[in-house]
């Protein structure tokens, strides 16, 4: 890839107690790119999230945006320069409408606490982030609906927008297509295309199939170490993948 990265992770490590979680991990992402991240459970993929999203310090390595050393950033900071992230479980407000998840997660983004008073169905800045956000994830048909009565894929689409409402530049998915059934998957996928032009998505997910159709670039983990990183062709045939993830299937 020619362009240069929008985020930049080298040689990232964390560490618990005796622990490395995620070992020297060294890789960029580009707008307009999906890049997924596999790994057998505990490989470090959540942690290197957590990581980048600012959730948890690195004890070592360097995460930069647009060339900026982001990595002692508060998230709270790294969200507003443009990070934001979806989780594994659904962090909805149930018994809220979908437009008011969605106004929240926009108002957490851009807090005016100097405007504590202002009703918040006023203020124009979340709505519209909001209805933006509900529009680009497809949802914008069922604004009204109380949240909790959505189907689980509505649901994973919601976390999605309310990543959008904070106007990420960079979007860091944990897991979209946990638990979805085939239809559910394709609108997530369908979704993840069209935001890819305008976003620097990473990906960690489960669903090869899903992975290999939608991602430009796959970087493999085994017990917090990278062992492969390139294009979905030629993950598909390394040898060193297939021997410790993929199977004979792939
Ligand atoms: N807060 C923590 N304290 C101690 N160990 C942790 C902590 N968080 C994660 N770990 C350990 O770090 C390793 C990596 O975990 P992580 O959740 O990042 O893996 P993962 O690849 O996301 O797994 P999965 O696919 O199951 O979600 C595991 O051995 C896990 O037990």
């Amino acid at each position: 890839m020619s362009s240069q990265a929008l985020l930049s992770v080298d040689t990232l490590t964390r560490r618990f107690g005796g622990l490395v979680a995620v070992n020297k991990v060294t890789l960029d992402l580009h707008l307009g790119e999906v890049h997924a991240v596999i790994g057998t459970n505990g490989a470090g993929k959540s942690t290197l999230i957590n990581m980048l999203s600012g959730e948890i310090d690195a004890s070592e390595g360097r995460i930069t945006l647009d060339g900026q050393d982001i990595t002692k950033r508060a998230q709270f900071r790294r969200a507003l320069a443009g990070v934001g992230r979806s989780y594994q479980r659904t962090t909805i407000f149930p018994e809220f409408t979908v437009l008011e998840n969605c106004r929240l997660a926009a108002q957490a983004a851009a807090p005016k606490p100097w405007a504590f008073w202002q009703a918040s169905t006023r203020c124009e800045y979340s709505n519209a982030a909001a209805c933006e956000a509900l529009d680009a994830a497809g949802l914008s048909a069922v604004a009204a609906r109380v949240a909790g009565t959505l189907s689980h894929g509505a649901k994973r689409q919601l976390e999605v927008a309310m990543c959008l409402a904070t106007k990420p530049r960079v979007l860091l998915l944990d897991e979209p297509l946990a638990g979805m059934g085939a239809e559910e998957t394709e609108r997530m996928l369908g979704l993840l295309a069209s935001l890819k032009t305008s976003h620097a998505i990473l990906l960690v997910e489960h669903d090869m199939d899903a992975v290999f159709r939608i991602a430009d670039r796959i970087t493999v983990m085994v017990n917090g170490t990278v062992i492969a990183s390139g294009d979905p062709a030629s993950i598909r045939v390394n040898p060193e993948v297939r021997t410790a993830y993929l199977g004979e299937d792939h």
